[in-house]
């Protein structure tokens, strides 16, 4: 049923705006509107088309601090998170504008004339983000898309289309044509799935739960639609005894409690070698204890509240405040969707070691060797990102290849940058966004052959 969204602040549970929903015949009409803005879209020259996306990233850049407040207001993060996932935007529209004039061809040697391969742009796109990182994870899959000569409708997260919408607006500023990039509010059963479904929409890019995933994947199948997926992660951060066990100390936290935990790549489960076990659990109480919780918009504050009571509920559920754990933090009382930070230790196949939990909250498990490591982290259905703590360069090339994730880090805990390619293995999804091809996701390859000579054979091959 359509109503408006009641857009809370998560730090305070004040209403901070209230949004209209898109009904499918909504949806309908700026199906039609994209695919109309569509074609003249594509027939911009490419450097024209460059130059316009280029003039977005500059509007975005004018309007950073007052996107990022916008952040902070609807989802809770910390001022300076805030402003990197603006910034974000920014440089992701400046890199996909730059891919514009790179789009290129391919000519192959044939017999009796030539052969090119061009890319052409899909049509339109339906990009489905979520709440945990509204503006970059929109912009991962609208900026190349519009790159590619696509037209945009962005369904962002019910708790979260505040900034989507104040982007289509500074796209309208610089100079994008109406209708090309719109921002359609509403909940995912009733405007995803019409998104989802519409036979207009030629390719849908989801990121979110692996199980809403599926349920996508499946209505995508019935209509062969293109599909990008970017779903749950289990990350493992591996700490071998030969590591530098103060500085994997000190940066564990921030690789499970950055956005609160809601973060597909979080170090979530921490592997640590049992002969050091013991050493590397006294340095990550402090650590853990010294990250600090509190107002969003203080500028010391490392970590927020959760988005919503429904997720602090999801993470209770795994991990009641009052369950015996490792380390706990501390939780500001009173209004705001506040959660601790939370280490248990426990075993490979606990549940909260292999789900996706979205909350600040790790579990520690002892491995003895390489062999083992590698076991234990490929012991989950996910395979997005995980890192490896190691002085040894052999051992780090091992395991890297060893564990099956889209994206290892080695004494780092860094997963994506815009211009890498990023996606998961097994069921963390479908596809890779980002990096050098991300343009060229948003595109049908199509052959060409032309005959230097009237044929009238079937075949110009030389031999079949
Ligand atoms: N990979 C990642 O980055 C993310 C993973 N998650 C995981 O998912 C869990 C649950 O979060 P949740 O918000 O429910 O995630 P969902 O996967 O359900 O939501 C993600 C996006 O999909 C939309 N959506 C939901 N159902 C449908 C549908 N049937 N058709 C089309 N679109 C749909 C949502 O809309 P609406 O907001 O209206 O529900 C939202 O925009 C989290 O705890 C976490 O484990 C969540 C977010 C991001
Ligand atoms: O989808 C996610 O949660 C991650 O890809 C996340 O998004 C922005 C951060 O840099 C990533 O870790």
């Amino acid at each position: 049923m359509l109503h408006e969204l009641n857009i809370l602040n998560p730090a305070t549970e004040e209403v901070v705006a209230t949004v209209p929903t898109t009904s499918p015949e909504q949806v309908d009409a700026a199906v039609r509107r994209a695919a109309a803005a569509q074609e003249t879209w594509a027939a911009v020259a490419p450097g024209d088309r460059a130059r316009i996306l280029r003039r977005f990233a500059d509007v975005v850049d004018a309007n950073i601090s007052a996107l990022a407040e916008l952040e902070l207001r609807e989802a809770g993060h910390p001022l300076g998170n805030a402003q990197w996932e603006a910034g974000n935007v920014r440089d992701l529209l400046h890199y996909a504008a730059g891919g514009v004039e790179r789009l290129t061809g391919t000519q192959i040697p044939v017999a009796g004339g030539l052969n090119i391969t061009v890319q052409e742009p899909l049509g339109v796109v339906a990009v489905i983000a979520p709440w945990n990182f509204p503006m970059p994870i929109a912009a991962w899959g609208t900026a190349p898309a519009l790159a590619a000569g696509n037209a945009v409708l962005l369904k962002p997260a019910e708790t979260t289309p505040l900034t989507a919408l104040r982007l289509a607006e500074l796209a309208l500023e610089a100079g994008l044509p109406e209708g090309l990039f719109q921002v359609l509010p509403g909940e995912g059963p009733v405007t995803g799935t019409a998104l989802v479904d519409h036979p207009g929409v030629a390719k849908v890019v989801f990121t979110g739960s692996t199980a809403t995933g599926r349920q996508i994947a499946a209505r995508c199948a019935a209509q062969t639609k293109r599909l990008t997926l970017e779903l749950g992660g289990k990350s493992p951060n591996i700490v071998f005894a030969d590591a530098d066990i103060e500085a994997a100390a000190a940066a564990a936290p921030g690789s499970f409690l950055d956005n609160t935990g809601q973060d597909c790549c979080a170090r979530s489960r921490i592997l640590v070698q049992r002969t050091v076990y013991d050493r590397f659990m006294e340095l990550l109480e402090p650590a853990v204890k010294a990250f600090t919780v509190g107002d969003p918009a203080d500028p010391a504050t490392q970590m927020g509240p959760l988005i919503s009571a429904a997720q602090r509920e999801r993470v209770r559920s795994y991990v009641p405040e009052d369950a015996p754990a490792a380390i706990r933090g501390e939780a500001p009382a009173g209004k705001g969707f506040w959660y601790p930070a939370t280490v248990l230790e426990g075993r490979p196949d606990d549940r909260t070691a292999v789900e996706e939990i979205f909350g600040p909250v790790a579990v520690v498990i002892p491995f003895d060797d390489e062999a083992d490591a590698v076991r234990i982290a490929n012991a989950t259905d996910y395979g997005l990102s995980g890192s490896l703590w190691t002085r040894d360069v052999g051992r780090a090339l091992r395991v890297s290849r060893a564990v099956a994730a889209g994206n290892l880090s080695v004494n780092s805990h860094s997963s994506v940058r815009y211009w890498t390619p990023f996606g998961g293995f097994k069921q963390s999804g479908l596809g890779r966004e980002l990096g050098p091809d991300a343009l060229t996701a948003f595109t049908e390859t199509k052959n060409i052959f032309i005959s230097t000579e009237i044929s009238t054979q079937n075949s110009t091959e030389e031999s079949k």
